[in-house]
């Protein structure tokens, strides 16, 4: 049987407190109510004796959000708890999360407590918030670093004294998932009433573990998942809200558990904390990166043509993508070219896909990035020029501002590879001259264009060419990424043309 694991979100708590991750009240709200869309369980709001910002933080949070419990944060300290009561008092599902760190570093060196003192503190803060409200939260701060025997008097203790969660975060993601699973399990098997609360983890990514640590967790019996959007937190972060989910999502089988969230809200989460933080994720980024369903090699878009399941864990849509994303790159291959094209509307013979095919690879030696409007421009190429009876082998052109411009280009014809030099007013008009000495045809150029036909630095520019000969006018057409290139295939494409006329 499959057991239900709460999700608490803390991207407005534990996640503001990355740098450069601040959001102003406006922003915490929005993000909340994508949360509550999201359907988390809890909200973490903030920390609301931080400031006076928190505070109306977490108070409008709480007004606002009706679907979720919404937290507050206090250290194990009255006035803390005092605030975050005054915050959460009109909430439709108030939590009170009061803290106090375990371990012997923190006790020590940080707080100046003995164990005992801490224990008693715990204990007295979770009777002192129960007077508030029936939901208490406690953490056990740096709990896999604390001894565990006195780990398990705290989580006895607290319980005892009304605590409904106990947290035992990894605060500086210092664990490994089996020492996790072993604590967790710990815990399980010898705090006599462990039953009577949600045992619940919240990881820390110092070491990359953070999501494998929660997992282990849950399979240990956690039943609270703490996380943000992103994994964004406090140094290398929390745990990934989207990976947790997913996972447990992703693999039933093995993890026989689940959650309430609107997986399909995933994506839309991600997107809008980036766009308000103005942190983007790496596109390498499990479940949310640009990459996460792009497939870019040939032989992984052909088997995920035959069947996506070859290559797809999750489907993009389940986290709320419209679709695959078949990158036309470097290392595709026909299949996947074959396919994009008919989706655009192109159905090549098989010599013109070759040829079509042959023209993208090469064109990707220059360009980064390949858009559809590039492919249209491949093609409608192909469709549209002729025979090469004269074609480009090479060109150099030397101009600026303050020189004249001079081409040298180089054609084949016949097999017969011929060079001139010319000058010209600016490098294309050069390199038209340079072609004219090389061509020797009698024809008037009529008109010139360019366009660059797709995005980015790298575009593509389309030249288009207009010569006249006898009456008769031939247009040309030439495509690069090197507007210089791109005007002399432009020039080349109409004389060809002209040439194929007259032949
Ligand atoms: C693991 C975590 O993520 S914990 C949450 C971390 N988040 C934050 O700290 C963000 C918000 N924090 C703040 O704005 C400030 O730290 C405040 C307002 C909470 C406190 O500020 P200050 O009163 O100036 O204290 P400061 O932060 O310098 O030091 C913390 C004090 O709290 C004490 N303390 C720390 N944790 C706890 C706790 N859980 N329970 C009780 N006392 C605690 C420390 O011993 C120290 O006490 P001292 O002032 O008597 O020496
Ligand atoms: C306050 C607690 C839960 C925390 O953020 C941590 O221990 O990392
Ligand atoms: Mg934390």
């Amino acid at each position: 049987m499959s057991k239900r694991i709460k999700i608490f979100d803390t991207s407005l708590r534990d996640g503001e407190q990355s740098p450069g991750c601040t959001m102003n009240l406006k922003e915490k709200i929005v993000l909340a109510k994508q949360l509550e869309r999201l359907n988390v369980d809890i909200i973490e709001a903030g920390f609301a004796i931080a400031s006076p910002g928190d505070f109306e933080s977490v108070k409008t949070v709480a007004e606002e959000i009706k679907n979720c419990s919404v937290a507050s944060l206090a250290r194990a300290l009255e006035k803390d708890i005092d605030k975050a009561w005054e915050a959460l008092k009109h909430a439709a599902s108030p939590r009170i999360h009061t803290f106090i760190a375990t371990s012997d570093i923190h006790m020590k060196y940080k707080l100046k407590m003995e164990p005992d003192a801490v224990l008693e503190r715990a204990v007295n803060m979770v009777k002192y918030a129960k007077k508030y409200c029936s939901d208490i939260e406690f953490s056990a701060e740096d709990a896999s670093r604390t001894n565990l025997d006195f780990l398990t008097r705290v989580v006895t203790e607290v319980i005892k004294a009304g605590a409904t969660t106990v947290n035992i975060p990894d605060t500086v993601g210092y664990t490994t998932p089996e020492e996790y699973f072993s604590i967790i399990k710990h815990l399980k098997d010898n705090v006599p009433n462990i039953d009577k609360a949600d045992i619940s983890v919240h990881c820390h990514n110092d070491l990359g573990m953070a999501v494998a640590n929660s997992l282990s967790a849950v399979r240990a019996g956690a039943t609270q998942v703490e996380c943000t959007i992103n994994g964004i937190g406090e140094r290398a972060g929390n745990a990934a809200l989207e990976e947790v989910v997913m996972a447990l999502n992703t693999r039933p089988d093995f993890f026989k558990a689940e959650t309430r969230i609107v997986t399909t809200e995933i994506m839309k989460s991600s997107k809008l904390l980036s766009s308000i933080t103005g942190v983007s994720v790496q596109p390498n980024k499990a479940i949310v990166g640009e990459n996460a369903f792009a497939h870019e090699s040939g032989i992984h878009q052909h088997g995920m043509l035959a069947e996506r399941t070859t290559y797809e864990i999750m489907t993009p849509e389940s986290v709320g993508l419209s679709k695959t994303n078949m990158v036309l790159g470097k290392h595709s291959g026909r299949h996947a070219f074959k396919d994009r094209l008919e989706s655009l509307g192109f159905s090549l013979e098989q010599e013109e896909l070759d040829s079509a095919f042959e023209q993208f690879k090469v064109l990707l030696d220059k360009k980064k990035k390949i858009y559809d409007k590039d492919l249209e421009a491949i093609v409608r190429k192909e469709s549209i020029s002729s025979p090469e009876a004269i074609s480009l082998v090479n060109f150099v052109i030397n101009s600026g501002s303050s020189i004249t411009s001079t081409a040298v280009v180089k054609l084949e014809r016949d097999g017969k590879v011929k060079e001139k030099v010319a000058t010209g007013d600016g490098p294309i008009d050069a390199a038209y001259n340079a072609i004219n000495k090389i061509v020797n045809l009698d024809f008037t150029l009529d008109d010139f264009s360019l366009d660059a036909v797709t995005e980015g630095n790298d575009s593509q520019g389309e030249a288009t060419v207009k010569i006249s000969s006898d009456g008769k006018s031939f247009t040309g057409r030439g495509l690069s990424t090197d507007i210089v290139e791109s005007s002399i295939k432009a020039y080349l494409d109409a004389i060809n043309k002209m040439i194929d006329q007259e032949a």
